[in-house]
């Protein structure tokens, strides 16, 4: 038999979809042929806008479906195997986790409290976790409840170690099991025991509650004159494992930079680039996890699995960072706000571990420090030499950077204070100022100059020539909270798109990456396909616009029936859907959740990307700056406790204009319709050759797929849209349907 040691600690396994292949591929060609049928018909009939429109968008749609397939050909899944590492326990690195909240109104304490604690329960030699916790708006009640946590903590741990519990966050723990979780077969210890649990970590969330109604400043002296964009950097040791060694409880460290108001602070990026600073001060661990505030551990042995490959020898040269799918709990019937995505990450981010691997998507990822620090994969003649200019002003960070850089880790039993790594020394890496004539934000750390500083920072380290890896264990690795309502989901999205805009139209495009780096052409073609959600809402609209230009003015855009051409845009419609619904049906959704997350699709490219578009051109123009708005977060996805069961779902508006264009296309394809309807109706021809068939159901579909918007006209309160948006989008309406109609005389 192998020796336990050296049995290798993952696999790549390749997956075989002949079926999707076949279908991505006919996709393709009807797209073609229907290019061809455009080109040809241009040809005969002469030019005209209508036709040129239709090419136009068809041929971005047949683009960026080529980039997809490409990006989907060769899918692969990484085996992990971490019960093999255990075996080599010694051999495990240190690893420090950074946690981001911002705003604790947005972010309850009690997610982030949550979210920690699975942290510090995780199966991982305990000595060699330090916990960091970024409060980026300085609230005292942060610091309330982690402390808190800690006392908590104390007990929670051991219980969750001892029982082998799976979920360690205690709000999910005993919001999935309530009390009929105890089964027959229980021992009274245990059921004792988990009475007692669950009754401490009420009162602790109780306690966190009454604090945040609260003034804690006299309590905390360090937090009074703290406002949440003035206030001095405040750094605390909240636990440190002494003695308790590898069965105690992590170090927990807060965190809160300093913030002037005239300082640009680079949201999440500048938190993320003080904890690495001030990470690498204290416990300088070679391996980095982090989490958004929201996203705790579901699968305890998370860390083992990244380690399997970060640790394997055979490519410890080439894997930057191993990256964990973004999944949701508590997700809603049929994905109604189609932001599970669940069918993005099993069909289409598994194919980028055949190219250099996953984008980085901001959490739920590990990654090597010395790669953060900028360090190619050749290791790079005089790095160490630039140092100065790379990494600031302290000497104590260089000396800690090029430990980091050599791979010499601190002895884990350093205490986390002491003369060569003070308060002092802590304060000045996460003060405004220590960023100036350094590479941070630049070359080193966290990428600024995206809102979505994930992609930006990933693509930096794929351009330079190393690899990535999604691993996706079972049960899944950490659950977050997805926004619900019609706001704070189109928010989201459209500061990705923003995101992902900035980073397209910048030198640190994937294009340059392309030519002047080390990025490879299909990997190339996956981050254009990322970039350009955006842009698509550009033929999408003109798309939606057609049919109903048609039906107004008694025009066509579509082949007739008579004409064997027609076959073309009704297979594709067909041969389109039935692929989604069947990825939907492998991935264990419903018929609705596919149903939803196309209709969302359209909802989400209309409003949300078309705004992300519009933000980017204003911003190039030099007339306005993107910023990060953070999404509110809910221990359940129905944020508002006085939601009906019934309403959980449904969504919502308020007066925001990115429902404008939504609305305003709901209303052109009724008037459409009638427009067609009574044209015919009128004409008596009831022959179906001599009907706009093709646009009709173009129309009726878009109907269908924006129906949210339908019912949104009628409802009231958050249900209905509000008077100024229907004004807005019928005056848009009257415009169109006056255009279409001169255009008819
Ligand atoms: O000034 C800021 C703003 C945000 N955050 C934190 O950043 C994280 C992500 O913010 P969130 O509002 O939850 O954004 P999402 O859209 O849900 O986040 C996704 O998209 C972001 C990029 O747009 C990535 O940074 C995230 O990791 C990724 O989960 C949260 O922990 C925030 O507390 C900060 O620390 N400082
Ligand atoms: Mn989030």
């Amino acid at each position: 038999m192998a020796n336990s040691n050296t049995l290798p600690l993952y696999q790549k396994v390749a997956v075989k979809r002949r079926v999707h292949r076949a279908l991505d591929i006919t996709i393709l060609s009807l797209l073609v042929l229907l290019l061809t049928y455009r080109l040809f018909f241009l040809h005969t009939h002469g030019f005209s806008w209508l036709q040129a429109t239709a090419f136009l968008s068809e041929s971005w749609f047949t683009f960026t479906w080529l980039l997809l397939v490409a990006t989907r050909w060769n899918f692969f899944n990484y085996k992990t195997y971490p019960d093999r590492l255990l075996k080599r326990v010694e051999e495990l690195p240190p690893i420090d986790i950074f946690v981001t909240t911002a705003d604790a109104a947005l972010e309850p304490p009690i997610i982030t409290v949550n979210t920690v604690l699975s942290l510090l329960a995780v199966d991982y030699p305990a000595d060699k976790l330090t916990c960091y916790v970024s409060n980026d708006g300085g609230s005292p009640v942060i610091f309330y409840a982690l402390s808190e946590a800690l006392n908590f903590a104390k007990i929670w741990v051991p219980f969750c170690k001892k029982n082998h519990v799976q979920v360690r966050a205690p709000f999910r723990y005993f919001y999935n099991n309530k009390d009929d979780y105890l089964v027959a077969g229980d021992s009274p210890e245990f059921r004792h025991e988990w009475t007692k649990m669950k009754d401490e970590y009420e009162k602790l969330s109780q306690r966190i509650g009454q604090a945040a109604l609260r003034d804690l400043t006299g309590e905390l002296p360090h937090f009074s004159n703290v406002t949440s964009n003035n206030h001095p950097p405040i750094i605390k040791v909240i636990w440190e494992n002494k003695e308790a060694g590898i069965d105690g409880l992590p170090h927990l460290i807060y965190v809160s930079r300093e913030k002037k108001p005239e300082h640009q602070h680079h949201y999440k990026a500048g938190a993320m680039n003080v904890l690495t600073r001030v990470s690498g001060l204290m416990t300088n661990a070679p391996y980095i996890l982090n989490v958004d505030c929201d996203m705790f551990v579901n699968n305890p042995e998370i860390l083992l699995h990244g380690m399997c490959l970060l640790r394997d020898a055979i490519i410890d040269k080439e894997y930057a960072f191993v990256q964990f799918p973004q999944n949701f709990y508590d997700g809603l019937k049929d994905d109604p706000y189609g932001n599970q995505f669940h069918v993005l990450m099993e069909f289409i981010m598994g194919g980028t571990n055949g190219l250099q691997g996953p984008c980085y998507m901001g959490t739920g990822c590990i990654h090597r420090r010395k790669i953060l620090y900028g360090q190619p994969p050749d290791g790079g003649s005089n790095f160490e030499v630039e140092l100065h200019k790379r990494f600031g002003k302290s000497e104590k960070l260089k000396i800690s950077a090029v430990d980091a850089l050599r791979r010499i880790a601190h002895n884990p039993s350093r205490p986390l204070l002491s003369e060569s790594h003070s308060i002092e020394a802590l304060k000045e890496v996460a003060s405004c100022d220590y960023e100036y004539n350094s590479s941070w934000g630049a070359q080193v750390g966290w990428l600024y100059g995206s809102a979505a500083e994930d992609l930006l920072t990933g693509l930096r380290i794929h351009q330079k020539g190393w690899k990535s890896a999604l691993v996706v264990p079972k049960p899944k690795a950490f659950l977050g909270c997805a926004p619900s309502g019609g706001p704070t989901s189109l928010t989201q999205q459209r500061r990705w798109v923003t995101g992902q805009l900035e980073v397209l139209f910048s030198t640190k495009s994937p294009i340059f990456a392309l030519i002047f780096g080390n990025l490879q052409l299909r990997q190339c073609m996956f981050y254009l396909w990322l970039s350009l959600w955006g842009i698509r809402s550009v033929p999408e609209l003109l798309y939606t616009l057609l049919p109903a230009y048609c039906l107004i003015s008694d025009s066509r855009f579509l082949p007739n029936v008579r004409e064997l051409a027609a076959c073309i845009p009704l297979l594709l419609f067909v041969v389109y859907n039935v692929q989604q619904l069947l990825q939907y049906m492998e991935t264990g959704q419903s018929f609705r959740a596919w149903w939803n997350n196309q209709k969302m699709g359209r909802v989400n490219t209309m409003c949300s990307y078309l705004f992300g578009v519009i933000g980017i051109v204003f911003k190039l123009l030099g007339l306005s700056e993107t910023t990060f708005e953070v999404t509110k977060k809910g221990l359940s996805t129905s944020n508002d406790e006085d939601e009906v069961k019934e309403d959980l779902g449904r969504f919502t508006f308020d007066e925001s204009p990115l429902f404008v264009p939504a609305t305003t296309i709901m209303m052109i394809q009724l008037m459409a319709l009638s427009i067609g309807l009574s044209r015919s109706m009128e004409a008596r021809s009831y022959v179906i050759t001599e009907l706009p068939m093709g646009e009709m159901i173009c129309s009726v579909w878009l109907v269908l797929c924006f129906w949210p918007f339908l019912k949104g006209m009628f409802a009231k309160g958050r249900f209905g849209i509000p008077w100024p948006t229907l004004c807005k989008s019928s005056a848009f309406t009257l415009l169109f349907v006056l255009f279409a109609l001169t255009k008819n005389e």
